[in-house]
C-alpha cells in the first residue's frame, strides 16, 4: 500500500498576496480574527488568491467494534447499523445539519456488524462485520487494515468537493479512539478515556481499565500502521485513508469530534503535513478531545458541548469557512470604499 505523498501548504509569495488582500479590507487589521487566519489557510490549500467553498461533502464512515463484549457502551452494537438506516432515511442529526448548509453527504459502510443488501445510497466498503476485540488480539489484521485504508483512498478519488467534513458512527468506537490516542501521544488512559454515549464514572474506571489491559497486550505496537491495526477500527482507518487522499488532492480537511480527531493522529503519524489541511470544527465534550487537540496544536472553531459525532460539528463549521471566503471575495476594500486607511 503506498501512502500518499503530501506536500506542506507553505508558499510565502502566495501567503503574502493573501496577507495583503485580507488586510486591504475595510476593517481593522486582523479584526476578523479567526476567519482571516481560515482564509489565508484555504487560499494556501487552494493555490488561490480566490479561495472557494463552492462543493462541500461529508463522509459519515461506520463500523462496529469487537471491544463492545467488555461493556464499554452504555448503548448496544445493534445501535450502529439502526443509525445508519436513520442516515439513509435522512433522520439523523447529520442529515439535518448538512442539508440546512447545502452539503453533500455519503454514508459508508466500512465494516458494520449487519447485512444491509443492496442500497444505491449506501457506499459498500465493508472490509468485515466488525473489528476482533483488542483485549485479544489486534482489532484488525495487518490486511485488512490496509484494506479499510485504500477504500478510503479509493472513495475520495471518486469525489469532487473542495471541502471534505468527515463524521462517523461505532458504538464502541470511543474506546477505540481512547486507545489510539494513548498510544499515540503517550497520554495515560485515564486521560484520555471519557463517558462516551453516556457512561456512569464506574462505567468510565472500567472502560479505563480495559483500555490499560489493551495498550498492555500491544505495547510492542510502536509503528503507526501498527498502532491503527491494534487498536482502530474500520471506518476509523477508513478516515485515515480519506484524509490522506483529500489532503493530497488539496481538499480542505475538516476535523470533526473525538474519533475523528483520533484517526488524525493516525494519518499525522503517517504523513504529518496533512495537519496544513485541517480545520478543526469544534471541541467534543468528551472528556480527552480537548488534550488531544493540545496535543495536534489545534484550535477548534467552536465549542458548543456537543459529543454525538456522524460529522455534526463538521457540518455546523461550514457557516464560518463560507464567511472566511466570503469576506475575502466580497468585501470592499479602503481604495474602492474610499475609506481612510491606518494613520491615512
Ligand atoms: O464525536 C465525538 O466527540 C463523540 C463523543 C462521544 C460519542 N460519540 C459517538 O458515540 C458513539 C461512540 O460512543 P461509545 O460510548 O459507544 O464508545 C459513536 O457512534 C460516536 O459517533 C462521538
Ligand atoms: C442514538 C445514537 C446516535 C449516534 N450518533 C452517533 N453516535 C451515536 C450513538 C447513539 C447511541
Amino acid at each position: 500500500m503506498q501512502i500518499p505523498a503530501i506536500p506542506p501548504i507553505h508558499d510565502p509569495e502566495l501567503a503574502a498576496r493573501l496577507d495583503h488582500r485580507i488586510d486591504d479590507k475595510t476593517k481593522p487589521q486582523g479584526s476578523l480574527g479567526v476567519l482571516e487566519r481560515l482564509a489565508r489557510q484555504i487560499g494556501l490549500i487552494q493555490r488561490s488568491e480566490h479561495p472557494a467553498v463552492a462543493k462541500p461533502a461529508i463522509v459519515v464512515c461506520a463500523g462496529d467494534h469487537g471491544v463492545t463484549a467488555e461493556g464499554i457502551s452504555a448503548y448496544p452494537q445493534s445501535v450502529t447499523w439502526q443509525m445508519v438506516e436513520n442516515f439513509l432515511a435522512g433522520g439523523a442529526a447529520i442529515n439535518v445539519f448538512a442539508r440546512q448548509n447545502g452539503c453533500a453527504l455519503h454514508i459508508v459502510d466500512a465494516g458494520v456488524n449487519h447485512e444491509f443488501g443492496k442500497r444505491v445510497d449506501l457506499v459498500d466498503c465493508k472490509v468485515a462485520p466488525g473489528t476482533r476485540n483488542f483485549c485479544e488480539q489486534a482489532a484488525m489484521s495487518d490486511e485488512d487494515c490496509a484494506r479499510a485504508l485504500e477504500a478510503g483512498m479509493r472513495f475520495v478519488d471518486g469525489l469532487d468537493c473542495d471541502v471534505l467534513g468527515f463524521g462517523e458512527m461505532g458504538i464502541g468506537n470511543t474506546t477505540s479512539a481512547a486507545a489510539l490516542m494513548s498510544a499515540f501521544t503517550g497520554i495515560a488512559a485515564a486521560d484520555c478515556v471519557g463517558a462516551g454515549t453516556g457512561l456512569d464514572a464506574e462505567g468510565i474506571a472500567h472502560k479505563r481499565d480495559v483500555i490499560e489491559r489493551a495498550l498492555r497486550l500491544h505495547a510492542d505496537a510502536k509503528a503507526p500502521l501498527d498502532v491503527l491495526a491494534a487498536f482502530g477500527g474500520f471506518e476509523i482507518a477508513f478516515i485515515v485513508g480519506a484524509m490522506l487522499r483529500g489532503a493530497q488532492r488539496r481538499m480542505v480537511l475538516l476535523v470533526d469530534g473525538f474519533i475523528v480527531t483520533s484517526a488524525l493522529l493516525a494519518a499525522a503519524a503517517l504523513q504529518s503535513a496533512v495537519l496544513d489541511y485541517c480545520v478543526f470544527s469544534h471541541c467534543s465534550d468528551e472528556a480527552g478531545h480537548r488534550r488531544m487537540l493540545d496535543y495536534l496544536k489545534a484550535r477548534p472553531l467552536m465549542q458548543l458541548d456537543l459529543r454525538l459525532g456522524e460529522g455534526t460539528g463538521s457540518a455546523l463549521a461550514l457557516p464560518l469557512l463560507r464567511a472566511a471566503v466570503n469576506f475575502l471575495e466580497r468585501m470592499a476594500t479602503f481604495s474602492s470604499a474610499s475609506v481612510n486607511g491606518k494613520n491615512g
